[in-house]
């Protein structure tokens, strides 16, 4: 179902997924058959419009979301602010935005942008991840955590957190970067006000794929859009000079929609349509557990950065080690692909559609001549590239 290079054992689609062997016949024959011969008539005639919310009801069915609630469009961080400002405005008379210091910075940076742009007294408040729910109070307006830690994989209980917070009056908005298409999510059973992530990384959608966001049934049409593009507008071709906030969830539209991008994630979705995310994610806590495991009987100088509880866990493990940049380095000239997260951490993304027990294990033994032959100790391994 999966492109994947010969004698590669990847474990990094939780930062990258990779490429489905449909996509390229996908995109091809809707830059022909639609851009091409369609030209601008594809805006109807293939429903381009129609897409963002087409494929947010597809995006829906894997975080629980009924249809008409999710919309694709834009950058994570831009549906992080968007969700954000909104929020805010619900909740008009309390100044405090609480997160958690384990959180990606992006959102953390567009909640300080945003603040300051309002220049109303707000603030943005950091408490521990395992502090968040005693840091809780009727001071907080909206409370933005990331459902899984990026560098450590260790997961918020949404439900409670949710619960917790609505009874004290605060709106609630998850990030779902690393949980859409790694674990179970229900949007509608824990209640949450908002959620955003994005589907370039378990949702295989490719390097730049759209986000999505979602808005919870009682505030979809309450809420005012602090992005009020024209594709949000309740009618962008009546090229009105006022704008007037579209239905529902079409108002967190912004501008145009990236088409080519949003085809090529409809050539994935095709495979997340089959798969019950039940199986994924018991899938995912079996594959994590075992590569623990070996990992620890081969490997006694590393250390377990992440819950050994698979339940307090999303589908990735990391693993701190003093040499840790050095060591995945060498693991990647070495045919396993994970990555390495600041300070010491190596990281692993575990991915059932198309990581196997074999490749676990594969990826352990690779890891334990990296790590106890020290193959990490080379000069070319030192360097560090822009990305990483
Ligand atoms: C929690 C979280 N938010 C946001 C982002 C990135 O946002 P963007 O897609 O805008 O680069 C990431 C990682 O890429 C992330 O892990
Ligand atoms: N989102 C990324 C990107 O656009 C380029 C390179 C890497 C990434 C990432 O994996 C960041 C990501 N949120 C992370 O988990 O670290």
């Amino acid at each position: 179902m999966f492109h994947l290079p010969e004698g590669v054992i990847y474990l990094d689609g939780n930062s990258l997924g990779p490429l489905p062997k449909a996509t390229p016949e996908k995109v091809g024959s809707m830059l022909t058959q639609e851009w091409g011969d369609m030209l601008i008539t594809g805006w109807n005639k293939a429903d381009w419009m129609g897409q963002p919310a087409r494929i947010g009801d597809r995006i829906g069915k894997l975080i629980g979301a009924p249809a008409g609630y999710v919309v694709m469009g834009d950058t994570l961080s831009i549906k992080v602010y968007q969700a954000v400002a909104s929020a805010l405005e619900l909740n008009q008379s309390r100044k405090v935005v609480l997160s958690d210091n384990g959180n990606f910075p992006t959102d953390l940076y567009m909640v300080d942008g945003l603040l300051k742009s309002l220049n109303n007294g707000h603030e943005l408040r950091l408490a521990d991840p395992e502090n968040v729910e005693a840091e809780l109070s009727e001071e907080i307006a909206v409370l933005m955590l990331t459902e899984v830690d990026y560098r450590t994989g260790r997961k918020h209980d949404m439900k409670t957190i949710t619960e917790k917070a609505h009874a004290l009056g605060i709106i609630v908005i998850w990030d779902l970067a690393h949980s859409a298409g790694a674990v179970e999510v229900d949007l509608t059973a824990c209640d949450a006000d908002f959620a955003v992530g994005c589907t370039y990384k378990y949702l295989n959608g490719g390097p730049g794929a759209p986000a999505f966001i979602y808005v919870a049934p009682k505030h979809q049409n309450n809420i005012r859009p602090a992005l009020s593009g024209w594709m949000g507008h309740a009618s962008p071709f009546a090229f009105d000079l006022d704008y007037q906030a579209g239905a529902g969830i079409e108002r967190m539209r912004v501008g145009t929609p990236p088409v080519i991008a949003l085809t090529a994630l409809e050539a994935s979705l095709d495979i997340w349509d089959m798969v019950s995310m039940a199986d994924v994610r018991a899938k995912s806590i079996q594959l994590c557990d075992l590569f623990i495991s070996e990992v620890e009987a081969r490997c006694p100088n590393l250390e377990l950065a992440s819950p050994r509880d698979g339940n307090n866990r999303g589908s990735q493990v990391s693993f701190k080690f003093e040499h840790a940049y050095a060591g995945m380095q060498a693991l990647i000239a070495n045919g396993v692909i994970g990555d390495f997260r600041a300070p010491n951490s190596m990281r692993f993304g575990f991915t059932p559609l198309y990581i196997d027990e074999d490749d676990v294990v594969g990826a352990a033994t690779i890891l334990e001549r990296v790590i106890n032959e020290k193959l990490w100790d080379n000069p070319q391994y030192q360097t560090r590239s822009r990305v990483t």
